[in-house]
Order: structure tokens, then C-alpha cells, then sequence
């Protein structure tokens, strides 16, 4: 039997890569156990503070990279996003981020927007 490790998507907007970061640090012994796959940015800050984990990155999201975790939930292949939104800034790739945020209630996947709600989901992930 071929076991598939599950695999979670990180994104962050700027004014919120450092909450994306506390986060990762404080659940990276579960985050260890999932294939990960960020935008660019996101990525590497995650990965410079948590090496251990196994993450892949896309492109930054303002050059496609929301969209490419867009089409990974599509094809069924990230079962979770963590998606932490800034809400005060605009952003020049607002429709990208409508679109992965769409995308993800259209598979009904868990989508945690904030560090709040996603604490809370990883609360829940750790059988
Ligand atoms: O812009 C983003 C999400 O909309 C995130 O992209 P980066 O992680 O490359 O900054």
C-alpha cells in the first residue's frame, strides 16, 4: 500500500509573513508531518525559520503563485490552505487572491484567512 502524505498550502501577505512564521514554529511538529507548499515569499521565510520541514515553493503570489495553488486544489492535490490575509492593504493581485480563496470553498477544503482560525484547525490535527 502506498501511503500519500497529505500536503497544506501556506500564504502570507506581507503585513502578516511574521505571523505566518510564529505560526509555523509553534505547530512545526505537526507541519512536519504534511508536504507543504507556500508562495514564494512565504516559503522562504517559513523555511529559513523552520528547515526541517518539507515545503515546496510556487511563485510569489502576485506573479501567479496564488494561482498555481489554485489549480494544486483543483487537481486534489493540497487538502488545506492557510491563507493569512491582509485585510487593510490593496493588493494588485486582488483577483488572485479571490480566486484561490474561491477555489478552496469550491472544494471545500479547510481554509483558516487568519492566525486565529488556524490555530485552531491545527488544533484539530493532531491524531
Ligand atoms: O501575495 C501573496 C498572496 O496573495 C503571497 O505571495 P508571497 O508569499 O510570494 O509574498
Amino acid at each position: 500500500m502506498k501511503l500519500v502524505r497529505r500536503s497544506l498550502a501556506l500564504v502570507a501577505h506581507d503585513l502578516k509573513k511574521d505571523e505566518m512564521v510564529s505560526f509555523a514554529q509553534a505547530h512545526r511538529a505537526i507541519l512536519v508531518r504534511y508536504d507543504l507548499v507556500a508562495t514564494g515569499t512565504t516559503g522562504g521565510r517559513v523555511l529559513a525559520a523552520c528547515p526541517e520541514l518539507s515545503l515546496t515553493t510556487v511563485k510569489s503570489g502576485p506573479l501567479g503563485g496564488d494561482q498555481q495553488i489554485g489549480a494544486l486544489i483543483a487537481e486534489g492535490q493540497v487538502q488545506g490552505l492557510f491563507f493569512f490575509v491582509d485585510p487593510l492593504s490593496p493588493m494588485p493581485h486582488d483577483v488572485d487572491v479571490k480566486a484561490l480563496t474561491r477555489l478552496a470553498l469550491v472544494y471545500d477544503i479547510p481554509m483558516a484567512l487568519n492566525a486565529a482560525t488556524a490555530h485552531m484547525i491545527v488544533g484539530q490535527m493532531l491524531d
